[in-house]
């Protein structure tokens, strides 16, 4: 098991000559126009952890819906899987899934994605056009692209895995898919495809709110983005997800959890000498 800790050495920060660009480049791909919000809260949350550039991709018709929502995020138009990969050239990482849409388009997306230089992460609606073809899920992926499902998603993709215990499973996954595995819950368990796993227990329930997984899949998209590695990322969005409950707790809400980023990433630069 790997410690808890050592993934706050790899954060990324800012130089004096880092422009956004060297920052990293992070795109998410928006579902239709009546499901563009778990979209733009993994934007906001990308670009909240540092990512230099953040760049919306949408369905046509949701771009006027998605225009006025948004500031610095970015955002670009695609028709089809090639129009989808044109718009995402130079991205360090693309979140693909969150409301996307249980679609053969979204397969295809996915499957399309996978093809360029881009990180994957592959969350929710992503993962669940592949619960009858995994293969084709699997064989496309490398092994910087993290999965991130919840225990309904998983049970759905790793129909066999999860009564081993939590932790083998997500390692069983991870070495299937050949993929980071991040299977959520009270406690996420966070698993490379060499073997790596670590478990996250900082987890509050105030987290259980709809919209709550789409910041998680932006926040490590974000982290891989900027290059940390995809476990570490993964390891490092998880406990910061949670950080950004505290101080807030009833009442909380998934719109909450960006803006309380700020203070958890000043706490860790503070200590990070
Ligand atoms: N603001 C937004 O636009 C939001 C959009 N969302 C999107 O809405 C679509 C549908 O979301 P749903 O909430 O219906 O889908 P869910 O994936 O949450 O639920 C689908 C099924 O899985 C089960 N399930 C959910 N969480 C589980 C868990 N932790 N363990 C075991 N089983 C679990 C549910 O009971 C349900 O039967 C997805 O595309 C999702 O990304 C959601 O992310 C919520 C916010
Ligand atoms: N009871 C809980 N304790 C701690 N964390 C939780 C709890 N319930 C949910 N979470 C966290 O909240 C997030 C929910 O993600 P997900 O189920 O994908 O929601 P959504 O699809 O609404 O975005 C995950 O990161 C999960 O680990």
């Amino acid at each position: 098991m790997t410690t808890l800790a050592d993934w706050r050495t790899g954060l990324p920060w800012p130089e004096r000559e880092t422009h956004k660009h060297a920052r990293g480049r992070l795109g998410v791909v928006s579902g239709k126009a009546t499901q563009t919000g778990a979209a733009r809260l993994a934007a906001r949350a990308g670009l909240r952890i540092g990512a230099g550039l953040v760049r919306i991709l949408c369905p046509p018709d949701a771009a006027l819906v998605i225009a006025p929502a948004i500031e610095a995020v970015m955002l670009t138009p695609f028709s089809s899987p090639e129009g989808l990969v044109e718009g995402c050239e130079g991205m360090d990482a693309v979140v693909i899934g969150p409301a996307a849409g249980l679609t053969e388009a979204t397969q295809a997306n996915v499957r399309a994605l996978a093809m360029t230089g881009a990180a994957l992460v592959v969350d929710a609606d992503g993962l669940m056009v592949f619960e009858d073809w995994t293969e084709g899920l699997f064989e496309a992926l490398d092994r910087d692209d993290v999965l991130t499902p919840h225990e309904g998603e998983f049970e759905r993709l790793f129909p066999d895995l999860l009564g081993a215990g939590r932790e083998t499973a997500a390692a069983e996954a991870a070495a299937r898919a050949g993929a980071v595995v991040v299977l959520k819950g009270p406690e996420t368990v966070i698993a490379a495809p060499d073997g790596r796993v670590a478990v996250n227990d900082n987890g509050t329930p105030w987290l259980a709110t709809a919209g709550s997984g789409d910041v998680l899949a932006g926040m490590i998209g974000g982290l891989v983005a900027q290059r940390m590695d995809s476990f570490d990322a993964a390891r490092a969005a998880a406990w910061m997800h949670a950080e950004a409950t505290r101080g807030i707790g009833p009442g909380l809400i998934a719109e909450d959890l960006p803006d309380r980023l700020p203070a958890v990433l000043a706490a860790l630069h503070a200590t990070s000498g």
